[in-house]
């Protein structure tokens, strides 16, 4: 590619990321946070009516609703690493938090004085603000909802390097919260969240006052941002964690994230999918979806950290999910798509992340929940629908409110006439505290009238307020108790609502022929104004929607006779075993060649009998690149974004380095093969010129455990450089004992001083045409 093709590339790159920016940037609240007063005495009297808590509780939670929300994060457990990484943590920050209160307190107190009008800013706050896992769906008008048009209320947009744009905090009486008071001069130490498997979560609550004035903090920041981009940690907050972990992971699932975006469940599911690390391709994948295509693009960088061949994103409405068909491995027969899972976590008023979100104190209303009741509905009819007999769907929101949650459940359990139940899962994630379901509550509208019950709602209020918002007789019947609601005060967290359905046996309105059928009648129409949702007449499906054509990021599976292959295959020697049709190209010509994804074969499965059917938005892990030298005899150098997916298949190209030589090929630009140690510089000068992946066993003397670390590179004439985008550098060089912010600043004043013939032009001897683009975080 010519230089300014290149240019013109990254102009447009950067274009279309502006475009987002801006986008978001006019979506944010306008009016600052520091002015949001945490108080609103309609939400108020709302839950308290409802009974929401018990009424010995009402004190607790108002206080707790009030209060910042700590940040949560947790490792990444799929990665051999991950406990490694969690040692680094407690070792290197928590250790440290622990004893650094008494001086974290005398210097937040002196700021105090200064800082007597700034508001109290949690780290959970500067982290949650690149944290999009919850960033509801609220403030919906009654106009806008009825053509499906939501507003964000959140700060939706992370900053790109990951630093604060803060919300502000007030305190309870609306006055904003002094730096300097006791709450925020403590440095409380880490919280462990108990519930979650292996101690690999846990939740902080730091003031910016804090993490400005203490070292410890101020590192712990930087690492869990460069943490997170590489993938080995994801910031999320705590409840949000809950869902994926319910819907019972294999690695062998079809697995369907209904309202995917900004993706942080998706990446959960992901990673459970791939919990066996040895198996870099399960049988199982996930198809992540979300109606908001320029959400899906946040979602494509939450996902792209995972380096999973296993996922899809697409963009639909998911209450008219086309259907899509698969081809059954073992039989070769074209069968509808039916998935082992499904999660809806579905739009909502998203009153349950007020800790972190206070704009919501401003904004909330009774009449949002009645606005969202009937999109909730239909997103889940349609989960239903697509759900295998036999197969689970997890239904969430980050709302208090019965009619977003209980109301929607027990609507649908009576619909579906026995062919769903919700889930006892008391047993499962023991140390979680959570309350029942809740059998009664009654409607309120915006104007304030309540109803206890759908007689009593008047006629000309009939096609807002619908009789599936109330409860029936029938609640303890339907086992609406193992419905389970997160309540703040109960762990410190944000609110949140999940219930766990199976099902048993096809659908009243399908019939086991066609239960695929198109966005059918149910799932479009549920609870439409003016239908009677439990007693509907059996539809035949509606007519299909095509989307012949339509495919954001194009791509194109190889043939079984691609021309580049041999020279790929004999070049790394691939094994036979490799099913070189799982790669593809995003364009049969031009730019999008140079680079070759691969996806799992499931994944190929999906894309090649749906073509014409699904808005593709991206899928695939990039494994090749174009790097074109005279002196070398293929074309393509492997990448490190999808090294581990194809690793166990290449037999050629390879080399066991050591530690020292990881350190020196991370932290200098090229070195000579004279700067490796005897062993690899031998194994060099052995090799031709061209891409090489070089691997090193770690063996952790901390933890007792071993796990292989992959680097993708290119062996010049003189020299060797690595292709490892900064932020995986960085989390290499921590495993290897190595601060990586002192190492490189080392290593770039070693070249700056350096003036004998070490370095010289000829570090950057042959680099392959387009390789340096590839370290950038961007690329990641
Ligand atoms: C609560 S957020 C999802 C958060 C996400 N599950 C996560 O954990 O990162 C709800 C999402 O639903 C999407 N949404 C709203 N209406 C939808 C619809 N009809 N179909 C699909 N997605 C929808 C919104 O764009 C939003 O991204």
């Amino acid at each position: 590619m010519g230089k300014a093709a290149k240019r013109k590339m990254k102009e447009q790159r950067r274009a279309k990321k502006a475009q987002i920016d801006a986008k978001y940037a006019t979506e944010r609240p306008q009016k600052p946070y520091k002015d949001t007063v945490r108080e609103n005495a309609v939400f108020e009297n709302y839950y308290k009516q409802q009974g929401i808590v018990g009424t010995d509780e009402w004190e607790d939670f108002l206080a707790c609703v009030r209060e910042p929300l700590p940040a949560a994060f947790r490792v990444t457990g799929s990665k051999s690493q991950a406990e490694q990484l969690l040692h680094l943590i407690q070792n290197n920050f928590f250790s440290q938090l622990n004893t650094t209160t008494s001086k974290g307190e005398e210097d937040t107190k002196e700021l105090a004085t200064e800082e007597t009008s700034t508001t109290s800013v949690s780290l959970s706050q500067t982290l949650q603000n690149t944290d999009l896992a919850d960033v509801k769906e609220v403030g919906v008008s009654e106009a806008s909802e009825s053509n499906g048009s939501v507003k964000a209320a959140g700060d939706a947009i992370p900053d790109t390097d990951g630093a604060a744009v803060a919300n502000g905090s007030t305190a309870a009486n609306g006055s904003t919260a002094a730096a300097g008071d006791t709450k925020s001069s403590e440095l409380k130490p880490p919280t462990c969240l108990k519930w979650y498997p292996d101690g690999l979560a846990w939740q902080l609550e730091y003031s910016r006052v804090s993490i400005r004035q203490n070292n410890t903090l101020k590192k712990l920041h930087s690492f869990l941002v460069s943490e997170s981009e590489s993938g080995n940690i994801s910031r999320q907050e705590a409840v949000s964690m809950i869902p994926p972990l319910l819907m019972d992971i294999k690695s062998h699932h079809k697995i369907l994230d209904m309202c995917a975006a900004p993706g942080s469940k998706t990446a959960q599911i992901i990673e459970y999918l791939h919990a066996d690390s040895a198996d870099p391709m399960p049988e199982g994948f996930v198809i992540g979806n979300d109606v908001d295509n320029k959400r899906c693009y946040l979602m494509v960088h939450q996902i792209k950290r995972l380096q999973s061949p296993n996922f899809m994103i697409v963009n639909h409405d998911a209450t008219r999910l086309p259907s899509l068909t698969y081809t059954n491995e073992k039989t070769g027969s074209t069968e509808p798509l039916l998935f082992d899972r499904v999660l809806c976590d579905v739009p909502c008023s998203g009153d349950g992340t007020l800790r972190k979100n206070p704009e919501v104190w401003r904004t909330w209303g009774p009449g949002h929940a009645i606005n969202l009741h009937s999109v909730q509905n239909r997103v889940l009819s349609r989960g239903l629908e697509l759900l295998a007999v036999g197969g689970r769907l997890v239904y969430s929101t980050c709302s208090f409110n019965p009619i977003e949650n209980e109301a929607v459940i027990a609507n649908m359990i009576k619909k579906c006439e026995g062919a769903i139940h919700l889930v006892d899962c008391s047993q499962q994630l023991p140390d979680l505290k959570r309350a029942s379901g809740m059998k009664s509550w009654k409607v309120q509208t915006k104007n304030g009238d309540w109803f206890s019950s759908f007689e009593e709602v008047p006629e000309n209020k009939r096609s807002w307020v619908r009789p599936s918002m109330f409860p029936t007789d029938d609640m303890e019947s339907l086992n609406i108790h193992r419905c389970m609601r997160i309540v703040p005060h109960h762990q410190n967290t944000g609110g949140f609502f999940i219930a766990v359905l199976e099902k048993t046996s096809h659908l009243p309105w399908q019939s086991p022929k066609v239960e695929v059928s198109e966005a059918s009648t149910e799932s479009a129409q549920a609870d439409q104004p003016g239908s009677t949702t439990v007693d509907k007449a059996k539809e035949p499906p509606t007519k299909k929607v095509k989307y012949a054509g339509f495919r954001e990021d194009p791509f194109f599976y190889f043939e079984a006779d691609n021309s580049q292959w041999p020279s790929i295959k004999e070049f790394y020697k691939f094994e036979d075993s490799f099913d070189h049709t799982q790669l593809m190209v995003r364009s049969k010509e031009g730019e999008k060649k140079r680079n070759i994804y691969v996806s799992s074969k499931s994944i190929k499965n999906v894309a090649k009998n749906n073509e014409n059917k699904i808005k593709y938005i991206n899928t695939g892990v990039k494994v090749l690149a174009r790097s074109e030298h005279e002196m070398c005899k293929c074309s393509y150098r492997l990448v490190q974004d999808g090294i581990s997916s194809v690793d166990q298949f290449v037999h050629g190209r390879r080399m066991n380095i050591e530690k020292a030589d990881v350190i020196e090929l991370l932290t200098q630009e090229n070195p000579f093969f004279s700067r490796l140690t005897p062993n690899t510089q031998s194994n060099m000068l052995k090799m031709d010129m061209g891409g090489l992946v070089m691997r090193y066993l770690h063996n952790d003397s901390n933890t007792g455990t071993e796990s292989p670390i992959l680097m993708t590179g290119w062996r010049g004439k003189t020299s060797c450089r690595v292709y490892v985008p900064k932020f995986e550098r960085h989390h290499i060089l921590r495993l290897c004992g190595v601060d990586p912010d002192k190492a490189l600043i080392d290593a770039e004043w070693a070249i700056k001083g350096k003036t004998g013939p070490e370095i010289t032009a000829a570090d950057v001897e042959d680099p392959p045409k387009d390789g340096v683009e590839e370290v950038t975080a961007t690329d990641s």
